[in-house]
């Protein structure tokens, strides 16, 4: 049996430690101690008590960091709840993750975020910081109280689901920003430009006669809130950036050295609205899968820095929800399992150095929402993954953790392998194991 909670000391033998942003690329051993980075290089002399794991060689990285995805609870709990969406973090290699406000009742209220963070205590396998509502209710209209939010464990704020309304409303939750030092994350969509689309507007959506969004629906959004960064400063970070507009309009901002950040997704750098043909509602999110130019514009984006960190929008839908007319299924897709794997295509096409996949997923997500994560140092937290590199795999539906099944990986072969997966100085999951925690 696996501790389940409080910090853990191991000695963790034969791993190439690997992080980036710390410099560290060397063959040894790590000692952890209370949950926090001892020593490594060769370690022999530890007390018999302390539990040892060999790492065969594998690439031991800091655990990933998920700054946007949807645990569903409280509300939704038919389609995750913070217990299952843990265990699919924690098999994706993931120690961290952002959960976003579109529950049910949204996060708008101190309570609601300390009721979650008490939750994923208790199950105990990540760390979970909740990001608070814009607007109460995700409404639009009124400010939620920030600064109570903050206090409650907010670690940014977004109405994702649903755009920040109206410029004004950016304008205020900015100078909001200025004071608290936390993130405005907005979904970018204007609602009368997509207005009703179900896909990404162009050719495969005329082919398959469903009503399309246009890029511009989101670009339009993405000049908004610079122009509105531009007068009142603050931090604001761009979710899901899917097109080759918003690419160039981030690009352009940051030159103009305006404090935004942006993520992107696995699924817009990898797939095509094409996807839809084959995986119907599986390939159903927002925004969009684009076009070729766009999944090479996000592509180019990671790896020229105009994006800086690669989120999953983890989005789990029940089955008899996705399984219905293209038009009537609910926009989302599960993330957290496939996002490493994903991300690692990327490496192996030689479109991204296997550094800066770390740094992506999990140095630049840490630093810039100032979570205390997302290196491995002398004193630092031990949450990290062990990776092996050289597995293939079949998507097969028990390769999922999560509640939901709604991914248009179901079926792919996929490379590189969670192997382990640890938090606080405990094992959090072990692949090998027949009893995998908590399963
Ligand atoms: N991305 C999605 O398609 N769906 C998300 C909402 C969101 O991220 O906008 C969801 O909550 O299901
Ligand atoms: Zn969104
Ligand atoms: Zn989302």
């Amino acid at each position: 049996m696996h501790q389940r909670e409080g910090k853990g000391s191991f000695l963790l033998k034969n791993v190439r430690m690997f992080d980036p942003a710390q410099q560290v690329d060397q063959f040894g051993d790590i000692l952890v101690l209370e949950g926090r980075v001892s020593r490594f290089g060769v370690v022999s002399d530890v007390s018999p008590s302390i539990p040892v794991h060999d790492g065969g060689g594998a690439l031991l990285v800091p655990g990933f960091v998920d700054v946007h995805a949807h645990f569903r609870e409280p509300g939704f709990e038919y389609k995750e709840t913070i217990e299952t969406g843990s265990k699919a973090a924690v098999s994706g290699g993931f120690t961290s993750v952002c959960v976003m406000a579109n529950t049910n009742p949204v996060n708008d209220h101190p309570d609601v975020t300390r009721e979650m963070i008490r939750k994923a205590k208790e199950v105990g396998l990540c760390r979970i910081f909740p990001i608070g509502a814009v607007s109460i209710g995700l409404k639009g209209e009124n400010l939620s109280e920030m600064v109570s939010l903050a206090q409650a464990g907010c670690i940014a704020f977004s109405d994702d689901g649903l755009p920040v309304r109206t410029a004004k409303l950016m304008r205020r939750a900015l100078e909001y920003s200025t004071m608290t030092g936390l993130p405005i994350i907005d979904h970018c969509e204007d609602r009368e430009l997509s207005d009703g689309g179900v896909m990404n507007e162009g050719w495969v959506s005329t082919t398959l006669g469903l009503k399309g969004i246009p890029n511009a629906s989101e670009d339009v959004v993405i000049a908004r809130d610079i122009e509105v960064l531009r007068l009142t400063g603050g931090k604001l970070h761009i979710a899901h950036l899917s097109t080759e507009g918003g690419v160039r309009l981030v690009r352009q901002a940051k030159k103009d050295g305006l404090p935004v950040t942006a993520e992107t997704c696995p699924h817009y750098f990898s797939l095509t609205d094409e996807s839809v043909r084959h995986h119907h509602t599986n390939a159903k999110m927002n925004p969009p899968l684009r076009q070729e130019a766009d999944r090479k514009a996000v592509i180019k984006g990671l790896s020229d820095g105009t994006i800086d960190m690669i989120a999953t929008d983890h989005a789990p839908h029940a089955s008899h929800e996705k399984e219905r007319e293209f038009d009537q299924a609910p926009f989302g897709i599960i993330g957290l399992e496939t996002a490493f794997s994903i991300g690692y295509e990327l490496v192996e096409s030689g479109e991204l150095k296997l550094e800066k996949l770390i740094l992506l997923m999990a140095n630049h997500p840490a630093r810039h929402f100032n979570l205390p994560v997302g290196e491995i140092r002398i004193d630092g937290l031990a949450d990290f993954v062990l990776l092996d590199l050289s597995k293939r795999q079949k998507v097969e539906k028990d390769f999922f953790r999560s509640k939901s099944r709604n991914s248009p990986f179901l079926g792919s072969m996929i490379g590189g392998e969670v192997k382990k997966t640890f938090m606080d100085g405990r094992l959090v999951f072990d692949r090998s194991d027949d009893q995998e925690v908590g399963r």
